[in-house]
């Protein structure tokens, strides 16, 4: 399941991090590629030692713990520390799919991926997040404060930005649910208790359904 979600971030909290990012030392992306996405990789980030990194991925953590969407379709586990990336004119991440296990010390395996467009897209030309899906290739370039959430199954790359900046925050997540096909009937079940809720309260079929998600996550969950 791809899913992009609007307003993760709050207009204040976007202007702290831009500005923070205005300033910053961006270092060489391949630092942290795989041996292969090396080859495909061309662009800059914020360095992981970085001061600012650890403030602003903070204030991304706190946002993503409040957004119940974010919570409910990905179900994370442990999120890895955001990647603050600067794609400037030329700049690209060709085709690759993200390593399996990531983190040296604490490793994660990766199921899914999220990239937070963090500047306006009407600021930079090229830069989409393209996808592979089933459906054929599917091109993301969403405004400011809003996240793509994807398999890391897929191959997917970062178009070409030919004028302009794009800056986002891209990250990894452990779910606690792995395989993609039961985190998105959990999701399904979920939307659906809720607008339940909504509409009639807390009827028997609600209490269905609410049992039926809660022993789902139960069978299917890694704890
Ligand atoms: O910046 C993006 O949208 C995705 C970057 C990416 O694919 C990666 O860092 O592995
Ligand atoms: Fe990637």
């Amino acid at each position: 399941m791809i899913l992009t979600i609007e307003n993760i971030l709050s207009p204040e909290e976007l202007d702290a991090i831009t500005s923070e990012l205005k300033d910053a030392e961006f270092v060489d992306g391949k630092l942290t590629a795989g041996w292969f996405a090396k080859k495909v990789k061309n662009n800059t980030q914020l360095s992981g030692k970085a001061e600012a990194a650890r403030e602003l991925r903070t204030t991304i953590a706190k946002a993503l713990q409040r957004n119940r969407l974010f919570q409910a379709a990905v179900k994370p586990k442990i999120i890895r520390p955001m990647i603050f990336s600067c794609y400037s004119s030329g700049m690209y991440y060709g085709s690759h799919t993200d390593n399996a296990i990531m983190g040296g010390e604490k490793p994660i395996r990766s199921d899914v991926s999220f990239t937070l467009f963090l500047n306006s897209p009407s600021s930079y030309k090229g830069g989409e997040l393209v996808i592979d899906t089933s459906l054929g290739e599917q091109a993301f370039k969403l405004e400011a404060g809003s996240m793509i959430v994807y398999p890391s199954t897929t191959l997917h790359r970062v178009e070409t930005v030919v004028e302009g900046k794009r800056l986002a925050a891209v990250s990894w997540v452990q779910s606690f649910v792995r395989e993609p096909s039961e985190r998105e009937i959990l999701f399904d079940l979920d939307t659906a208790k809720q607008v339940m809720f909504q509409k009639h309260g807390k009827t028997p079929e609600f209490d269905l359904i609410s049992k039926t998600h809660a022993n789902l996550l139960r069978k299917w969950a890694e704890v």
